[in-house]
């Protein structure tokens, strides 16, 4: 069995990504080797491909939309009449997707500080974000994050934040629904935002989040040599394939 990974290639950080996934593929086979073998059996092999049209995109099993600019990927994304497919993949496919930054941006089901005229956006995380949350390219730094669901023990994450937005209210769509639940769940705080080398530090802004198939971040793990989040997220394609749909972490 092949699993297909997209990363939406309209415009931004397309070859980061690519090259963290080929590095964390390559990481989960051999760690698969080293354990049990259980993994190793059954691991799939994987494809990664620039998705640019319709038929790219329905190759996918998963997808990647990565940091840049959301209102430009949108212009694009419209022109190409990738925005019914791309919304079907996450909200009625429920396929594995994960935003960074501007990707973020486009996962939520709304957005403030938009350009005049606003932006289209894809949807799927219940989740209103704030763009150029810590201002503009001048005023990006980085900044060491705890991540919970990487696991408690692990070493705190070099978070690079870009025009970075943030999540700043998980809204209630069903009062109480496992959805509602698991946005919290997922939401994960930047902490030790002393460390920052430049700008606003995160405090406790909500940096990452995740909703059943949908994953979002403000910054770019595509841009440091850390492959911990890939691993931890093509670990989640892989139950997705298997289980037919994410299983909780
Ligand atoms: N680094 C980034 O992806 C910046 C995101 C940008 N501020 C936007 O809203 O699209």
């Amino acid at each position: 069995m092949t699993i297909t990974v997209g990363v939406l290639a309209l415009q931004g950080g397309v070859i980061e990504h690519l090259s963290l996934l080929r590095r964390a593929a390559d990481y989960l086979s051999t760690s698969s080797s080293s354990n049990d073998g259980k993994e190793l059996a059954t691991l799939p092999d994987f494809d990664f491909i620039q998705v640019r049209t319709k038929e790219q995109l329905a190759q996918c099993d998963a997808l990647i939309i990565p940091g840049g600019e959301s209102t430009t990927m949108a212009i694009v994304a419209r022109r190409l009449g990738l925005f019914d497919q791309l919304r079907d993949f996450v909200k009625v496919q429920h396929k594995p997707v994960w935003g960074t930054c501007a990707g973020l941006v486009m996962l939520a089901e709304e957005a403030s500080a938009v350009k005049k005229g606003g932006q289209e956006l894809v949807g799927g995380l219940d989740v209103r974000v704030v763009r150029n949350r810590y201002g503009t390219q001048i005023q990006s730094f980085v900044a060491d994050l705890k991540l919970p669901f990487l696991g408690e023990e692990e070493a705190p994450f070099r978070g690079v934040f870009i025009r970075a937005p943030v999540v700043e209210e998980i809204m209630t769509t069903t009062s109480g629904s496992p959805a509602e639940q698991e946005v919290k769940e997922g939401a994960a705080s930047a902490s030790g935002g002393q460390q920052s080398e430049r700008g606003a530090a995160p405090g406790d802004d909500i940096v990452a989040v995740r909703q059943r198939n949908v994953f979002g971040t403000s910054f770019h793990p595509e841009l440091t040599q850390d492959v911990r989040i890939h691993v931890w997220w093509l670990r989640q394609v892989l139950d997705a394939a298997r289980h037919g749909d994410l299983v909780a972490l």
